[in-house]
């Protein structure tokens, strides 16, 4: 599990690192400073002649030191202080001034055009404001010079809470961070411009929330043993629990098969879909494995009452489609009482012109809109939600009381307490069918008793490896949502020794 901070959580940990702790501040600028230095020396830049562009703030500070390192390494360098002097702070004016004292060139008017790598120490988590004028300017030379760019700790110009672009801001080739991952390191479209991000120790560590955690994380490989759900010798079906899938309609029998072979792959123990009539044959084709309860029009109560008797977890929504009949099987499902549930797809869009459904729930929901169904579910438009998911998804999470997970190329979850952003997954996911196979994933977990947090933030990391994996098998514009639930079993099995290697081929 790793943190992913916003400004001010990552201010507050320096500041007890500095203060409580007794860290010098220059200390801990020196070894952002060395940090960066040696990727810089270690290759992937030219560095016959390097501009090192300073703000006032200790960004610019960091700056300072690096121009002082490479100086001292005998490379050609030259700053530019593009800040305001009487802004400098305490740190940044010393740098500064070991600079002067080495003899390296702080100017404030340098032609860009001459130089073969731009490192960027202009703003750093401390950008406050939308950036104008002739600082806006600057990062327009910049990006127009071709230069390749190093961003010290983040691009200048992204916000470093949403990763949103404050105005302008640089396009970096690597950006070289300190003691965690920001927020807008992550969401785009901060990723994107940060180019290759490289997370460096210096010296910060979590034992500077002294306690007060940040609100948001992600999941990373070495989390998968704890992710996934225990096997045991000694077991059979019953042991994996029984997951429920109402799901399919007369055109769209693929989105219940996609779910429910995801929720068998996961390792459940019996998955039983619940779906039309008129797809009786073609499921039992496609998926075999799997237990069906068929609905002719008209008779849809009496059998799924049974179902959620029988089931441990149920998924509502891949391919349901919209009627008053698929309504009134929602309802039986929300008001069915106490087993977990996920709400997908055509479930949300019955929700969003029934919202009163969710209201005094008794069951654990998790609802996993993607941004056009989460502005139906709000009524807040897409423009709007785009510009803080974390945001909005912890907002609907708290007030109805669910765990929502908001699907975009990152994926944001929350119980309206914490916040995950996923970090897993890629483009070729971006195709009909995904969003199926993530619903019966979580299913599958939830059915095998993860607590539904876990279930939708462990459903959700899962699905971004196992579309990794498919890409690896089958190239992002060849694979299909089929592959991604097909690579579903492959991930489940990176607990083991014998898994990863199978991964590595
Ligand atoms: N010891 C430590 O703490 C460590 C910190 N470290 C480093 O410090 C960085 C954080 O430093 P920081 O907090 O000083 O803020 P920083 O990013 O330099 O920006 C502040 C300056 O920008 C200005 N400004 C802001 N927005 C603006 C705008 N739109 N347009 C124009 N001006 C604007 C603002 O001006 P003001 O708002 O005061 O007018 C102020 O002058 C961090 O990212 C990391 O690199 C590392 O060395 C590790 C140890
Ligand atoms: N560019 C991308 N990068 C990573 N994941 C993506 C990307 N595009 C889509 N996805 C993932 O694919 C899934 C798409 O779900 P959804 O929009 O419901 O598709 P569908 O309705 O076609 O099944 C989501 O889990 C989403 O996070
Ligand atoms: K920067």
């Amino acid at each position: 599990m790793r943190y992913l901070v916003n400004s001010e959580e990552m201010k507050r940990c320096d500041g007890n690192t500095i203060n409580e702790f007794g860290m010098p501040s220059l200390v801990l600028m020196e070894r952002a400073a060395l940090a960066v230095y040696e990727e810089l020396v270690s290759g992937g830049f030219d560095l016959s002649r390097v501009l090192v562009v300073c703000g006032s703030g200790n960004n610019g500070g960091d700056g300072f030191a690096i121009a002082r390192l490479l100086h001292l390494s005998g490379k050609r360098v030259d700053v530019l202080f593009a800040g305001k002097p009487e802004s400098l702070t305490e740190e940044t004016q010393i740098q500064k001034k070991i600079c002067e004292n080495y003899g390296v060139n702080v100017g404030s008017n340098l032609n860009i055009s001459e130089y073969t790598s731009i490192v960027d120490a202009l703003f750093g988590v401390g950008l406050s404001r939308n950036i104008e004028g002739r600082y806006a300017a600057l990062i327009g030379d910049i990006n127009r010079s071709g230069i390749p760019v190093l961003s010290v700790d983040i691009p200048s110009g992204i916000s470093a809470d949403s990763g949103h672009v404050m105005g302008t801001a640089v396009k970096a080739a690597k950006t070289v961070t300190f003691a965690f991952e920001k927020i807008g390191h992550i969401l785009y479209p901060g990723s994107e411009y940060c180019g290759e991000l490289k997370l460096c120790a210096i010296g910060i560590d979590d034992r500077g929330f002294m306690g007060q955690v940040p609100g948001a994380f992600t999941w990373e490989e070495s989390d998968i043993p704890k992710l996934l759900p225990e096997r045991k010798a000694y077991s059979n079906k019953g042991t994996y629990g029984r997951g429920l899938l109402a799901a399919g309609s007369r055109d769209m029998a693929g989105a219940a098969c996609l779910a429910g072979k995801a929720a068998y792959k996961t390792g459940t123990g019996l998955v039983r879909i619940y779906s039309e009539d008129c797809n009786r044959q073609i499921l039992q084709t496609l998926l075999p494995e799997a237990v069906l309860t068929s609905y002719r029009k008209g008779e849809e109560g009496a059998a799924l009452a049974d179902a959620l008797q029988w089931a441990d977890a149920c998924a509502v929504g891949p391919g349901l489609s919209v009627s008053s009949e698929k309504l009134e099987i929602l309802q039986t499902i929300i008001r069915s009482g106490d087993i977990p549930a996920v709400l997908d797809a055509d479930a949300l869009n019955l929700l969003s012109v029934h919202m009163e459904l969710l209201e005094g729930h008794r069951q654990p929901l998790i609802l996993t809109p993607h941004i056009g169904e989460m502005a139906r579910l709000t009524g807040i438009k897409k423009e709007e939600l785009i510009l803080d998911l974390p945001g909005y998804c912890h907002d609907f999470a708290r007030k109805n009381n669910v765990v929502c997970v908001l699907k975009d190329a990152r994926t944001v979850v929350s119980d309206g307490k914490s916040i995950y952003i996923n970090t897993s997954g890629n483009d070729g996911m971006a195709a009909g069918g995904s969003g199926d196979v993530l619903c019966g994933l979580i299913l599958g977990l939830l059915a095998q008793g993860i607590p539904p947090f876990r279930a939708a933030t462990a459903g959700v990391y899962l699905h971004g490896l196992a579309g990794d994996d498919a890409r690896r098998r089958c190239g992002a514009r060849g694979m299909l949502a089929g592959d991604i639930a097909e690579s579903v079993g492959a991930v489940m099995s990176w607990d083991t020794e014998d898994g990863r290697a199978s991964q590595a081929k």
